[in-house]
């Protein structure tokens, strides 16, 4: 069975459409890319895949069950991460948080911080608050947040976009690496087309508003990913150049 599945997914905004007929599937363990140009419908896409926008047509299904409101087992890694923390708790207490409803032990969540914090080289930080950390280290905190919570299906929308070159190109890696550690199930809205053939299995690439699906590839990269010399191979320029034509299409 498919971790997520989408079917003829639209949405309208006051009856102008957003995003117009989008399926895909997404397998488990896959590492999924959705780029498009800017303003083409990607975060409101996403947004009724995570169940926190009612599809105007279409169903979203995850793991087989139809998504209607927000599903336990999902994870989603917004772009501000300055919003999404907590800033009156600890890093360790933003990680623990959501995993108060889960229903586990205190032991078992104190490990989950512990191992989502080192997974994301932030252990040291635990005791801090988000305002001591730097912007690239509170997006790590994020993410660590989504790792512990161990969802079916991590959610990522524009998650590099807010922090410079380098510590972008340090977080891709980051994602590459807990993600083969973990072999976790993520969906990835980016408008960087270096960015989506760089991180993933396959790309999806959106048309101008409102979104459709226009091109599905498959990134044949070998894994593990160098940022220089990936970046540098036949068949990553190959990749970037058809989906910079797809969208400027
Ligand atoms: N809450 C809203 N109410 C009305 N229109 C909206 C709303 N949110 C988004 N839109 C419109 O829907 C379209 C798609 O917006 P969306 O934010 O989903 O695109 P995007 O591809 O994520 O954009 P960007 O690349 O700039 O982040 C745009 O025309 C936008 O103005």
């Amino acid at each position: 069975m498919s971790m997520l599945e989408v079917a003829g997914l639209g949405h309208a905004y006051g009856g102008v459409d957003a995003v117009s007929d989008v399926s895909f599937v997404v397998e488990p363990g896959e590492l999924v890319c959705i780029v498009g140009p800017s303003g083409c419908g990607k975060s409101t896409l996403l947004r009724c895949i995570a169940g926190l926008l009612p599809p105007t047509r279409g169903t979203v299904s995850l793991h087989g069950d139809r998504v209607v409101g927000v599903p336990s087992d999902l994870a989603v890694v917004f772009q501000d991460y300055s919003r999404s923390l907590l800033p009156w708790r600890t890093v360790a207490g933003n990680v623990e948080f959501p995993l108060r409803d889960r229903g586990l032990s205190t032991v078992e969540r104190r490990s989950r911080v512990e191992e989502a914090l080192s997974w994301v080289g932030l252990s040291e930080a635990a005791g801090k608050h988000p305002f001591e950390l730097s912007g690239g280290m509170q997006q790590r905190v994020s993410i660590a947040r989504a790792l512990a919570y161990r969802p079916a299906l991590m959610l990522m929308d524009e998650p590099f976009a807010s922090v410079d070159a380098q510590t972008r190109a340090d977080l891709e890696d980051l994602v590459l690496t807990v993600r083969a550690s973990a072999g976790m199930t993520v969906l990835l809205v980016t408008h960087d087309i270096d960015e989506s053939v760089y991180l993933a299995d396959r790309v999806l690439v959106l048309s101008q508003s409102p979104a459709t699906v226009v091109e599905t590839l498959k990134v044949d990269l070998s894994s593990p990913r160098d940022q220089i010399t990936t970046r540098g191979t036949d068949t990553f320029v190959r990749l970037r150049t058809e989906i910079a034509r797809q969208i400027r299409r």
